[in-house]
């Protein structure tokens, strides 16, 4: 039995104990919280008893095997490190890490202490994804993909009412791009693999953070275009265009609704029979590469090359908003 702390209180952490819940194997034996009471009220929602405000003496405990991270990005890395240095398997929130370095860093560390560090990226695991992924061969060479997630976060009021929230907080890795631009991204990482080249440019707040983005991935022989956005809402699909025509998914953190059409005629329309909660589907790869049943190299490798393609957006913004012009290459 695999036995998990928990780290944050807020919703995200409340829905990986129900992905947690229903998969065999694993089970969350404490729940940190950097206030006691706050630690108590949320292990009593969950019906866990143990409650810890130390981490660094929970990780020293010995009672737990694998930490769940669901901080803000910003505080990732130094916990996944804590958890790292002290034997411990490190389960982190997307995104990993807000640098490919923090991450690469991780990796080793990891590596030379025996424990797993895994990025829990929704889509990656995804059923929908695989469904994906086995249509892609129909549309023929691949030439235009448009991936997007734009949600309106309830919390940009608070921005437009002067304050800063964690998640639009750039000391804390907040925007956009970290919280959902890394979706769109993963999901082309996942199935064309490393970007030749990435250009982007984003919408800076009032805060500093970005509200919305967009990048452009470049291939051999096809292109991805990129958009994220928490301060604006989308109507559109995402799409894949190959030479022989095209596929629709309805949504890029857990398809469920793939339309296949061809210019041979062919029109099939797929209803993925997904659980509302996916996040099982990343708790149960964790659980196996905990097991030692599986090799990590290949999921962090993916979770890497997302975070190089941030940086690089990041790099383009940062010189766009300095003033310099057409970002440099
Ligand atoms: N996979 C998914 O679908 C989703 C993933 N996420 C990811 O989960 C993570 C948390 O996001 P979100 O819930 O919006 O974050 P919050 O800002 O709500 O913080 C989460 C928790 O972290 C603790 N915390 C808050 N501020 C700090 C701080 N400055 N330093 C250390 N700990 C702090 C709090 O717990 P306490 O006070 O009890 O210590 C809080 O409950 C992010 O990495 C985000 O990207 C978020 C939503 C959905
Ligand atoms: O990953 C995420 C998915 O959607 C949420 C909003 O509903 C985000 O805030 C979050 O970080």
């Amino acid at each position: 039995m695999i036995r998990l702390a928990t780290i944050g209180t807020s919703t995200i952490t409340e829905k990986f104990a129900d992905a947690v819940a229903q998969t065999p194997g694993i089970r969350i034996d404490v729940v940190f919280s950097r206030d006691a009471a706050r630690g108590r009220a949320f292990a009593d929602r969950l019906g866990i008893d143990g409650v810890s405000t130390d981490l660094e003496a929970l990780l020293a405990s010995g009672e737990v095997d694998a930490v769940y991270v669901g901080s803000p990005n910003g505080a990732h890395a130094a916990q996944a490190e804590a958890a790292i240095a002290a034997g411990v398997h490190v389960f982190l929130e997307k995104p990993a890490t807000p640098t490919a370095d923090e991450f690469a860093r991780l990796v080793e560390a990891a590596q030379a202490r025996g424990v797993v560090v895994f990025e829990g990226m929704r889509n990656a695991y995804d059923p929908g994804m695989t469904r994906l992924r086995a249509l892609l061969p129909q549309v023929g060479t691949v030439r235009l993909v448009s991936f997007g997630q734009s949600q309106r976060s309830a919390r940009y009021d608070l921005v437009l009412a002067g304050e800063t929230p964690n998640i639009f907080d750039p000391a804390l890795a907040g925007g956009a791009l970290f919280d959902l631009g890394v979706y769109p991204l993963s999901a082309a990482i996942e199935l064309f693999g490393a970007p030749r080249a990435v250009v982007g440019a984003t919408a800076t707040i009032a805060t500093g953070a970005d509200g919305a983005g967009a990048a452009v991935l470049s291939y051999d022989g096809f292109v991805v275009q990129i958009g994220f956005s928490k301060i604006g809402a989308s109507r559109r699909p995402n799409e894949i265009q190959g030479e022989l025509g095209t596929i629709e998914i309805d949504e890029i953190t857990a398809p469920r609704r793939i339309t296949l059409d061809l210019f041979s005629g062919v029109h099939e329309e797929i209803e993925i029979d997904g659980p509302d909660n996916n996040m099982r589907f990343e708790v149960a790869r964790f659980a196996q590469l905990v097991r030692g049943d599986d090799e990590a190299s290949a999921d962090q490798r993916r979770s890497l090359e997302v975070l190089r393609a941030v940086e690089a957006i990041r790099a383009d913004a940062e010189k766009l908003r300095a003033g310099s012009g057409r970002a440099a290459r």
